[in-house]
């Protein structure tokens, strides 16, 4: 049997006198998605916050491909391969959507301050090789019309995208999906729904979703981790996790998103 890609071991984190995490373990295989849902408040994005080291865990560990990654800086994080968007967009408003993805190239950089001072052979060639990788992303998210465009002016629907370009665009082995359909019509939902596959598809890339949409996460989903007050509720395909009366009690009230 192969590693786990990512292993939440014991995991919990508290603030104050809340546990807004408490005690949840889940193994992440190579090449799943793997959706993350649950009433708010339930703890998904703590988790995604846990994942990428923005928060430290109260008690437990996080580790990416058997290695404890829950102690590491963020950028270092970033480096093993991890790459996330956020749940409401974070981009830079008044740069264009080049300018957005060329960011990301600062995680992966290994050349030094000097020779990057100097614009030395290397610094060149890694920078010709980021933009080349750039334009794959801009190709392959259909984002050609775009390149040259402001951020700030762009629709909503198109902003979601580069903010998934940008993450590609580090060239993850593991992506985190922070809501992708929050603030997406219908159509653009489906499409995000044909992204999501083809990056599992085509890239390889593993990929953990925190999402609302319970028809986009039926589509899309190996297995789903249901949350709620910090705890796991049931973990399983989505059909399975949908039918369990667990999930259906925690959204009572809102009976109609299950
Ligand atoms: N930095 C923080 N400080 C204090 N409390 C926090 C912090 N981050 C999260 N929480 C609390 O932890 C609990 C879980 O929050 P979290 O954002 O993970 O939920 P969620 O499942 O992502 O909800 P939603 O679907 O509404 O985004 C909530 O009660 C929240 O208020």
């Amino acid at each position: 049997m192969t590693t786990p890609m990512l292993q939440a071991v014991n995991l919990s984190v508290q603030f104050g006198g809340l546990k807004a995490v408490n005690n949840v373990s889940f193994d992440v295989w190579p090449n799943e998605v793997f959706s993350l849902i649950g009433p708010n408040g339930a703890g998904k994005t703590t988790i995604f916050n846990l994942i990428s080291a923005l928060y430290r865990p109260t008690s437990g560990e996080v580790r990416f491909e058997g290695e404890v990654i829950s102690r590491m800086p963020p950028y270092v994080v970033a480096r093993h391969g991890i790459a996330r968007t956020f749940q409401n967009i974070e981009l830079f408003e008044h740069a264009t959507v080049l300018q957005n993805l060329l960011v990301g190239r600062h995680c992966h950089r290994h050349t030094g301050w000097l020779q990057d001072m100097l614009f030395t052979g290397s610094v060149r060639r890694a920078e010709l090789e980021f933009r080349r990788q750039v334009e794959e992303v801009i190709e392959f998210l259909d984002l050609q019309h775009y390149r040259d465009s402001m951020v700030a002016g762009l629709p909503y629907g198109v902003r979601k995208v580069v903010e998934l370009a940008r993450a590609l665009s580090m060239r993850p082995r593991l992506l985190l999906l922070d809501e992708p359909s929050s603030g997406l019509n219908t159509e653009e939902t489906e499409d995000m729904g044909f992204w999501i596959e083809d990056i599992k598809n085509d890239l390889g890339i593993t990929v953990i979703m925190v999402e609302h949409d319970m028809g986009l996460v039926s589509r899309v989903s190996d297995r789903v981790l249901a949350l709620n007050l910090g705890e796991v509720l049931t973990l399983g395909t989505p059909a399975e996790v949908q039918s369990h009366p667990g999930v259906i009690e925690a959204y009572l009230g809102g009976v109609d998103d299950v």
